[in-house]
């Protein structure tokens, strides 16, 4: 009964179906506009020039509507690319800019968010996490994901935990950081009953919240200061591939498969994959997985680069485990440092690609063609 009511408070708080219902959608108020203009002014970061263009444009169009001013002379590059980015933006209302500016604004803020001091205790067997199991072992700190019977879905507890594990684990003394699945999966993805759980306040502010969310969910792993190295122990679905891009070793066993149906789910890449995917394995490839669905074998995710090694299901385990404690004996700050080079030169880059992920993942989860990926999968349990 609770899943239908629940159920029945989504459709209702759909946007299409409140604006055909009420001829009304919420759209963030004017004071909401200013304190976000306010919060702009705050931000460390550069958030890099397509940001900074589309941030310009969304003011725009919110104070004065589309763009009627004729187009800056072809010498004039800043003034142009400022007018090209407000003249694309077409028609769309005052509102909806002032709404996108919002968001936009508010997931850039959020990728920022300092990250929280207190964790639970890693390596503690009594520590208090739900849905994951944190051991530190032979200098390799391992973050197991703990909800087989689910296949592992990522739900928002889940999300947080890693977070919290990640955190204590990028300051614990251990060399190596592992994460990896138990059970027959290694992740289903995010839980999709993340998105049924609508409150009072409706489905847009449940988009807000999720995108708010998944923002500092990547950052961790943009930011993680050591070694993250997964080992996929069986089948990986949606944001347990796409943020692969953002380990620095990929193990796995050759039952794994790699699958991101963002299309058949109504939704848009995450994790930076719409980044680290084309750099890593050219676009063409890419495309095939973040746009046609395309499900990978362990073997073929290896020859595109996603994947680091490949083993066989049967000794997947002992093989890969004593290699990590192998690698476990190397000097910890040298693989640091060695780590922080290679992926220094890219974060602002993927802090910046990880904010318009999100940004289009909130206009995404408000669309008619996700809530009916989601509503198939909980009616007919229709499955990837
Ligand atoms: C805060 C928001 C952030 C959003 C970030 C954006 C992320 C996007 C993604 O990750 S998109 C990918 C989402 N994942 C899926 O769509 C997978 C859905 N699941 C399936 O298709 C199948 O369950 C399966 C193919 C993974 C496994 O099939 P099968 O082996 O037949 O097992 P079951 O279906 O019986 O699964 C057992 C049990 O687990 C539940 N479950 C599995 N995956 C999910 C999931 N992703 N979300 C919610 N629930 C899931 C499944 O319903 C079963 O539950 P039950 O025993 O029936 O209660």
């Amino acid at each position: 009964i609770e899943k239908i009511i629940s159920f029945y408070r989504l459709i209702q708080s759909f946007p299409a179906v409140k604006l055909h219902l009420t001829g009304a959608v919420m759209r963030a108020t004017e004071v909401e506009f200013d304190k976000a203009k306010e919060h702009l002014k705050t931000l460390k970061n550069d958030p890099g020039n397509d940001t900074k263009l589309r941030i310009y444009a969304l003011f725009k169009q919110a104070t004065q509507g589309s763009c009627s001013s004729p187009k800056p002379g072809m010498l004039d590059f800043v003034n142009k690319a400022k007018w090209e980015a407000w003249n694309s933006l077409g028609n769309i209302s005052k509102e909806d800019a002032r709404q996108k500016y919002v968001d936009l604004v508010g997931t850039l803020i959020s990728s920022e968010a300092p990250i929280q001091k207190e964790a639970t205790t890693a390596g503690d067997p009594k520590s208090s996490y739900q849905t994951l199991q944190v051991t530190t072992e032979n200098n390799i700190t391992t973050i197991l994901l703990n909800r087989p019977e689910k296949k592992n879905a990522i739900s928002r507890k889940m999300y947080e935990e890693i977070m919290q594990a990640l955190e204590q684990a990028g300051k614990d003394d251990s060399v190596l950081t592992v994460m990896t699945g138990s059970g027959d999966y290694y992740c289903s993805g995010n839980d999709l009953s993340n998105f049924t759980q609508v409150g009072a306040e409706g489905v847009e502010k449940l988009a807000r919240d999720s995108g708010e969310l998944l923002t500092r969910y990547v950052s961790h792993f943009i930011d993680f200061p050591k070694p993250l190295i997964a080992v996929v122990n069986g089948p990986a679905v949606g944001i347990a591939v796409t943020g692969l891009g953002l380990f620095d070793v990929v193990y796995a066993t050759d039952r794994a498969t790699f699958h991101a149906p963002f299309s058949q789910l109504g939704q848009s890449p995450e994790g930076c994959s719409s980044y680290t995917f084309p750099k890593m394995m050219g676009t063409a490839k890419a495309n095939e997985i973040l746009l046609f669905n395309k499900k990978l074998t362990a073997a073929q995710a290896c020859d595109l680069g996603l994947v680091t090694e490949v083993f066989p299901d049967n000794t997947f385990q002992q093989e890969v485990w004593k290699k990590l404690r192998a690698y476990a004996k190397l000097p910890k700050d040298s693989l640091r440092y060695s780590k922080q080079l290679i992926r220094g030169m890219e974060k602002e880059k993927l802090h910046a690609v990880n904010a318009q992920e999100c940004v289009r993942l909130q206009e995404r989860w408000l669309s008619e063609e996700c809530m009916n990926a989601i509503m198939s999968f909980f009616q007919n349990k229709s499955k990837l």
